[in-house]
């Protein structure tokens, strides 16, 4: 069993390791990862800081999803090193990388629930994969993680009970069930409504700030990750593009980095794919 499932929940884990917060957590240095020939990252370095909540952003296809795979010692780098709380990653065994998985949570895209258990068994599930705990502990942590999430009334549901939203919150509290250090967040608002989304972009801020995790957001939605992140990266084209604070990267001297930010559909990066005037394509057909 984790260490930290020992403790209370409310314990800052970055205090638990020793270490202070603001500090990097995660340490990317010249980070080369290829698909083939085509290669994703060609040398990013990057910082996730301790009890801060990070967000990635870019364009899509640009490889967010990657990065957090190749935190996570899913994929490993062609190039280039990773460092999670102090390890670096390429070089642990096999045991040592599954032990290190077990304190970053990860919340998917495609992280679905089993349809077959219950709100309840969704979220002991991993507790009880890596812990051997009286029943009575097991009940009243699964029961902490759903009120954290506001889902304490909902245990006895099954998946198929559940609005999206709520959904969602289950695979949060099942991401937490461990305690992790970390948690990454891979697009947590995708397929939500406003009210969900609402709820969901608080949640993580609470959550972050009241245990004292770190968080790394993947997201396409600028406004809303913007509102809850302290540190900002846009990545695109194989590099960092820009960084820093929201406020820094709304005022980017940058047009491209701003109008990112911004979400404006014209600047810089073209909506429409290159083609003559349309006047000039629409006469051509009137002359045919
Ligand atoms: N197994 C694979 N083999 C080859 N190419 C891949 C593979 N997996 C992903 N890719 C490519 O790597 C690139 C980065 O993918 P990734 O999913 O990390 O991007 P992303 O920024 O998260 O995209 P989105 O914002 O659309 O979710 C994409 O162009 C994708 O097509």
């Amino acid at each position: 069993m984790g260490s930290a499932l020992s403790k209370p929940a409310a314990e800052p884990k970055a205090a638990a390791t020793d270490a202070t917060p603001g500090e990097a957590l995660v340490r990317v240095r010249g980070l080369r990862f290829c698909h083939g020939e085509r290669c994703i990252f060609d040398g990013i370095d990057l910082e996730i800081r301790r009890g801060r909540v990070t967000a990635i952003m870019g364009p899509s296809g640009t490889g967010k999803t990657t990065l957090l795979k190749l935190i996570s010692g899913q994929l490993q780098p062609d190039a280039g090193e990773i460092e999670v709380d102090g390890q670096a990653i390429q070089s642990l065994s096999r045991a040592d990388l599954y032990r290190l998985r077990t304190r970053m949570g990860m919340l998917f895209q495609s992280g679905a629930l089993l349809t077959d258990l219950s709100v309840f068994e969704n979220v002991a599930f991993p507790i009880r994969e890596h812990a051997k705990l009286p029943e009575s502990v097991l009940r009243k942590l699964v029961l902490i993680k759903l009120e954290a999430v506001g889902l304490r009334g909902a245990a006895a549901l099954m998946p198929s009970q559940l609005s999206g939203g709520m959904a969602r919150r289950v695979a949060l509290a099942r991401a937490i069930a461990l305690d992790p250090m970390m948690i990454m967040y891979d697009e947590p608002f995708t397929g939500q409504d406003p009210i969900s989304k609402g709820v969901l972009v608080s949640l993580i801020r609470q959550l972050n700030d009241a245990s004292g995790m770190t968080s790394i957001i993947v997201s396409h939605d600028v406004a809303d990750t913007a509102s809850i992140a302290d540190d900002l990266y846009i990545i695109a084209n194989g590099r960092i593009m820009a960084q820093g604070t929201p406020q820094q990267l709304a005022a980017h001297e940058s047009a491209w980095v701003r109008q990112f930010m911004d979400g404006e559909p014209d600047g810089p990066v073209h909506y429409h794919y290159p083609a003559p005037a349309l006047e000039q394509d629409l006469l051509q057909d009137a002359r045919h």
